[in-house]
C-alpha cells in the first residue's frame, strides 16, 4: 500500500499518531472503491447543500449521515483486513459472517443517509418554487 514504515511499537507522540491516522485515510481512499464512491456522494451533498443554502439544523443532519457512512466504511475495512489476515483465501463460515455483517453495517448507514437526504433536500428544493 506504500504506507509501510515498519514500525511495530507504540506511537511516541501525537504527531506520530496523527501521521498514522492520515496513512489510514490514504489507504482507505486508495484501496477502497466503495469509500471513494461515498466520498464523491458526500462532496455532491455538500455542494447541493451550499447551493440550496441549507439551515444549520439541516447541515447537522447531513454531517451526521456523512460521518455515519464513513465510520461504517472504516469499520467494514477493518473487519475485512482482520478477517483476511486471519483466514487468507480459505473459506470460513465465521469469516463470511464477519464480512457480511460488516457490509450490512455499511448498507444500514447508507439507508440512513438516503432517508436524511430525502428529508433534507426534497423540502429545500420544493421551497425554491
Ligand atoms: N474467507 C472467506 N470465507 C468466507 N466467505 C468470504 C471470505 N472472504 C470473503 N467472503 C465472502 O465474499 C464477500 C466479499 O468479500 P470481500 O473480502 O471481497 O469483500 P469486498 O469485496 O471488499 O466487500 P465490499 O464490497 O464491502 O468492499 C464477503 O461479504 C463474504 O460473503
Amino acid at each position: 500500500m506504500g504506507l509501510r514504515d515498519n514500525q511495530v511499537n507504540k506511537n511516541k507522540s501525537f504527531a506520530q499518531s496523527f501521521k498514522h491516522a492520515l496513512d489510514g485515510l490514504k489507504s482507505l481512499v486508495l484501496t477502497e472503491r466503495n469509500f471513494r464512491k461515498h466520498l464523491v456522494l458526500a462532496a455532491l451533498a455538500v455542494l447541493l447543500g451550499a447551493v440550496l443554502r441549507l439551515s444549520i439544523n439541516a447541515w447537522l443532519w447531513v454531517a451526521l449521515a456523512v460521518f455515519f457512512v464513513f465510520s461504517a466504511e472504516v469499520l467494514n475495512t477493518v473487519v475485512e483486513s482482520i478477517v483476511d489476515l486471519l483466514v487468507g483465501n480459505r473459506y470460513d463460515d465465521a469469516a463470511k459472517k464477519a464480512k457480511d455483517v460488516a457490509a450490512a453495517g455499511v448498507l444500514l448507514s447508507a439507508l440512513f443517509a438516503v432517508l436524511i437526504g430525502c428529508l433534507v433536500y426534497i423540502p429545500a428544493v420544493l421551497a425554491l418554487f
